[in-house]
């Protein structure tokens, strides 16, 4: 049951001004059972829109994804209610004028008591060491601090499944760790695409994305060797 899992899936999208769809992503069977799971591959690869598969904002055009016994066609709510995703861009994602507004939206459906759900917002804003900016406006806070602000506003419902798209672009020395840390204490399945490769080496298993293809599968050190094989193939390749 608690696997997210990839069946035959491809994704294709029309082009404007062309007959031809573009294929973003082919042919991917995944069973993803560990609890850690890291993405990695070059720009333009293909990593948020498998990870995009995985809450229902992208469907497969072919083939089906299951996550933790929802489809994400048929079940989207379910898997909705299960699956936290943090955006690369946190404008995107938080929708309330401050921190504190945003992260008590978040619970407004899991606590029904108001004081309830105000002193739980305070406590996960703490752990993210950003309370003192609860009632700030979102536009005023720093790029990394916006991102711990998603980060918080998603774990404070305790999804099952955390989804991670690029969340450390933003962040400094001290937060990255903060953010490491966090993961490793997390009891959910986390699922997470990065281009920080000490991110990666964290994780038990990682894919490596290569023009819409899972090219490589397996644990982090070698995963990351296939990766840097592949840059220096393309930068070192013929035409080059
Ligand atoms: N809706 C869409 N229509 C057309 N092309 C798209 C669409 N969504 C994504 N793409 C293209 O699909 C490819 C893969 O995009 P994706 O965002 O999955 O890459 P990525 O690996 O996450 O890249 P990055 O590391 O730069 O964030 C890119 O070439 C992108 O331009």
């Amino acid at each position: 049951m608690n696997s997210i899992n990839f069946s035959n899936v491809s994704v294709a999208v029309a082009v404007d001004g062309s007959d031809a769809p573009k294929t973003l992503l082919q042919d991917v069977s995944l069973d993803l059972r560990e609890r850690r799971i890291g993405v990695i591959g070059a720009n333009g690869s293909g990593k948020s829109t498998l990870l995009r598969l995985v809450n229902g904002l992208v469907e497969p055009s072919q083939g089906s994804v299951v996550v933790h016994g929802h489809n994400t066609v048929h079940d989207v709510r379910k898997v909705r209610a299960n699956v936290g995703f943090v955006f690369t861009d946190p404008l995107s994602q938080l929708v309330m004028p401050t921190g504190r507004e945003d992260v008590e939206l978040s619970l407004r459906r899991s606590i029904k008591n108001r004081q309830e759900r105000a002193s739980r917002a305070e406590s996960v804003l703490e752990r993210f060491g950003i309370l003192h900016l609860a009632d700030q406006s979102i536009y005023e806070l720093s790029g990394g601090e916006r991102q711990l602000l998603a980060l918080a506003a998603v774990l404070a419902v305790d999804p099952a499944v955390l989804v991670l798209d690029e969340p450390s672009t933003l962040l400094d020395l001290r937060n990255r760790e903060l953010l490491r840390r966090t993961m490793s204490g997390l009891e959910q399945q986390v699922i997470m695409s990065t281009h920080d490769l000490d991110l990666a080496a964290d994780m038990d298993r990682v894919l490596v994305v290569e023009a819409g293809r899972i090219v490589f599968d397996g644990g982090p050190s070698a995963a990351v060797a296939h990766y840097r094989a592949l840059c220096a193939a393309s930068l070192d390749g013929p035409g080059r």
